[in-house]
């Protein structure tokens, strides 16, 4: 019997000391029971009400048992609860195989590394892992309880108008005002339980595993201070071999039946093909379509700090649930770091917060009022592999709820917000999202049959569609050539490929290699408090530059004026060396340095001093915007945000794939009006021609609304768009041209 469950009584032996001499066995017996008889007492411990020590059961899919031993089973971790105060406290020491802690990561662990968030005092709890064993999933289901004890009570702490006028709040007032694009709000399903609360888990646990073969981890952790049991669709991050594999899954499809029955594309009694139509509706719609797009940058920003070699996207693929279909991109890197810096590098994933990260976690902070606990957080299971290196494991706590031992459930659930979302809608998803863990409780209908899962290849239509979507991105996040090939555990069912190889003209063109004018100089990037700045560092990398990336804080040009906002660091030399100076893209009004924002003032004065210095400078969206206006250009608010767009725009009389992320922009208003911007001269393929008091300035201009795409000057380059973003096709080139020409152009200064 394992020491740490005194609870549970050996159920066979009889204490030697009652035996016979002559019947007792020359060699102890071992005292351990098959895995399935482990399972079966603690069920009925938990029945009883008893204290069963804390414990979880996990369906793991991807990396868990099936991609070793091609069956399937449910692992039965047992250990002794911890609590630490952050997660490198999580005990990690080196010897042994296998799992050997699983922690819960509330979301205020945001605190430990200076994040936001509402501080709601959740305990980071782990199991010290002292048993692991494997239970075939048939003999599982068998112990496992049908019916758990009733529940009673429910409803969400927000109402359906409250929650929808939170979205109608975060999409006027932060989105409309470019906080950012993407955010996620949470509200919160609650009930009260009649019986033990672990007893209801595993009940709710059976359930899950019959109807949610396609979530990434079905799970019951039991720590003794709660219960967490759900079926979350989405690994945040794992490690396997140095091999880091993050999991974006965004866009939701709400599927029609009610009850829900089995989802079959080619499904016989679904004649009319309403299914198939509903799916490809969804799959058409602009705005899932962006969502994922959105999340996708968000999650290549974390990869692109947390990996040596950028990143690598597979996808897009259907993550199929009960209840609803998913779409899904795979980011795969290397990276050699502890995994419990890993796991700290990446709080949180931008499907359950938003984006500019940092600032999303000040708007979830000021809408949501309120903590999450657990939700967005992670379960991270942490071990060594075979080789003695460390693995990690971690998928997002989401589809999950929280039963703690007063009796009572919580499930909190969100939806992503974008520029266009419909109140009903995203709340009509919040709904959908709840409903296949409430069914888990008696609290939904159950779904008349089991859920099929996703199916190993994609119909070839729907493969066509997904594939399809990868055409106007950037080749150059879909071709970093890894450092070694994928496990095949890290490569998703009918993996979709990029449209264009290696090997083809248009691939060496969007990968990069060192140009002749670029190769070697040096490059600061200041990031705004936005990890583009990271993605750009990459890509300015691949063509030869080197680069160094420091927060705005910490970047401020020689200054004689007192009166300015103390900066947080001297003056820097380096501000005159570098070859190159890029002002990344932010969050936040431009124009709030006329309120003495100290972001928007350092950076504006960072445009100034070099400009001045007649040194090159790129300014990219919020950096653009700045430059702009010291330029003279007027900026205004876009009545339509563009935030997470992609366009085709007419970049100086070439077609160009774009991606924005602005709600500001530079106008500059059409002739025969006489306000100030007024481009001098007509338009030409070369762009409109505009005189500023650093020289003249061609700018290419919407033609429709005026606003600046982009603007050429002497010494300076500005992009309103994202070269560095997914959604820009042609990023790395419109940079390699744009830099090129602006050192061919810029009078080399010796500095001394
Ligand atoms: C935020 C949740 O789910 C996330 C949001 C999704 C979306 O908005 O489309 C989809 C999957 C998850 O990444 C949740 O379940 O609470
Ligand atoms: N991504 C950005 O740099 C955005 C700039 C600015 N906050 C806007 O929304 O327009």
């Amino acid at each position: 019997m394992n020491p740490h469950h005194p609870a549970l009584p050996p159920a066979r032996m009889l204490p030697a000391e009652l035996l016979p001499a002559e019947l007792l066995p020359a060699e102890p017996p071992s005292t351990e029971p098959p895995p399935a008889e482990v399972l079966r007492r603690l069920v009925a411990a938990c029945a009883a009400g008893e204290d069963p020590g804390p414990f979880a059961l996990l369906r793991r899919a991807g990396t868990g048992a099936d991609a070793d031993r091609g069956e399937l089973e449910l692992e039965l971790l047992r250990g002794e609860l911890i609590t630490v105060a952050r997660i490198a406290d999580l005990p990690l020491p080196p010897g042994g195989t296998g799992p050997r802690v699983l922690a819960i990561v509330p979301f205020r662990q945001l605190t430990e590394v200076g994040l936001p968030c509402v501080d709601d005092g959740s305990p980071l709890e782990a199991l010290r892992v002292t048993e692991h064993l494997r239970v075939p999933l048939g003999d599982a289901l068998a112990v496992l309880p049908t019916d758990g004890p009733s529940v009673h009570g429910g409803g969400f702490d927000l109402d359906d108008d409250q929650y929808a006028e939170q979205v109608r709040a975060v999409v006027r007032d932060e989105i409309g005002h470019g906080e950012g694009s993407n955010f996620v709000l949470h509200r919160t399903y609650t009930a009260t339980l009649d019986g033990p609360p672990p007893h209801a888990a595993l009940a709710a646990l059976h359930h899950l595993l019959h109807t949610e073969p396609g979530a990434y981890w079905t799970f019951l952790i039991h720590t003794g201070r709660r219960t967490l049991v759900g079926a979350t669709p989405e690994r945040h991050v794992s490690a396997v071999d140095g091999q880091v594999t993050m999991n974006p899954i965004c866009g939701t499809h709400r599927l029609p039946s009610d009850p829900p029955g089995s989802f079959d594309l080619s499904d016989p009694s679904d004649p009319s093909g309403a299914a198939r139509a509903g799916l490809m509706r969804f799959l058409n719609d602009a705005k899932e379509i962006d969502e994922l797009s959105m999340v996708l940058d968000e999650e290549l920003k974390m990869m692109a700090a947390l990996t040596d070699d950028g990143a690598r996207v597979v996808g897009p693929h259907l993550k199929r649930m009960s209840r609803l279909v998913h779409t899904e991109y795979l980011l795969t890197g290397h990276s050699d770091a502890d995994v419990r810096d890993i796991l700290r590098a990446t709080m949180f994933a931008p499907t359950v917060t938003g984006s500019p990260l940092h600032n999303a976690l000040r708007v979830l902070a000021r809408h949501e009022r309120r903590g999450r606990r657990y939700y967005g957080g992670v379960a991270a299971l942490l071990g060594f592999d075979t080789t003695g290196r460390q693995t990690l494991d971690a998928p997002i706590l989401i589809r999950t709820a929280e039963l703690t031992p007063d009796g009572q459930l919580r499930l909190p659930v969100g939806a992503t917000l974008v520029r266009h979302s419909t109140p009903s809608g995203e709340t009509a998803e919040t709904h959908t999202k709840a409903a296949a863990i409430l069914a888990a409780f008696g609290l939904r209908p159950a779904p008349t049959q089991p859920t099929r899962p996703t199916p190993r290849t994609e119909d070839p239509v729907i493969a066509a569609v997904l594939a399809s979507r990868n055409t106007d991105l950037a080749t150059f996040w879909f071709h970093r050539s890894p450092r070694r090939p994928l496990p095949p555990q890290a490569i998703p069912p009918g993996c979709a490929e990029h449209p264009s190889h290696p090997g083809s003209a248009e691939h060496s063109s969007q990968t990069g290699s060192a140009e002749p004018l670029l190769a070697g100089r040096s490059v600061l990037v200041v990031d705004a408090e936005d990890a583009f700045a990271v993605m750009l560092a990459h890509q300015l990398r691949s063509l030869g530059l080197r680069v160094t990336v420091r927060p705005w804080s910490q970047v401020t040009p020689p200054t004689d004026d007192r009166t300015a906002p103390a900066p947080e660091v001297d003056a820097m030399p380096e501000m005159d060396a570098v070859d190159l100076l890029v002002l990344g893209p932010g969050p936040g009004d431009p124009l709030a340095y006329r309120g003495g924002d100290p972001k928007m003032v350092a950076l504006r004065r960072l445009a100034e001093y070099r400009l001045a210095l007649g040194r090159p400078l790129l300014g990219v969206c919020l950096g653009h915007q700045l430059l702009a206006d010291v330029l003279g250009l007027p900026l205004r608010r876009r009545p339509d945000p563009h935030q997470g767009l992609g366009r085709t725009i007419d970049l100086f009389g070439r077609p160009r794939r774009v991606g924005y992320y602005s709600t500001f922009a530079a106008v500059a208003s059409t002739r025969g009006d006489s306000s100030e911007g007024d481009p001098s001269e007509g338009g030409s393929s070369e762009g409109e021609l505009f005189r500023s008091g650093f020289g003249p300035v061609r700018l290419a201009r919407d033609r429709g609304d005026g606003t600046v795409h982009a603007l050429r000057g002497p010494s300076f380059v500005g992009m309103q768009f994202h070269p560095e973003s997914v959604l820009s096709r042609d990023g790395l080139d419109i940079l390699r041209t744009e830099l090129s020409t602006l050192f061919a152009a810029a009078p080399i200064v010796p500095v001394g």
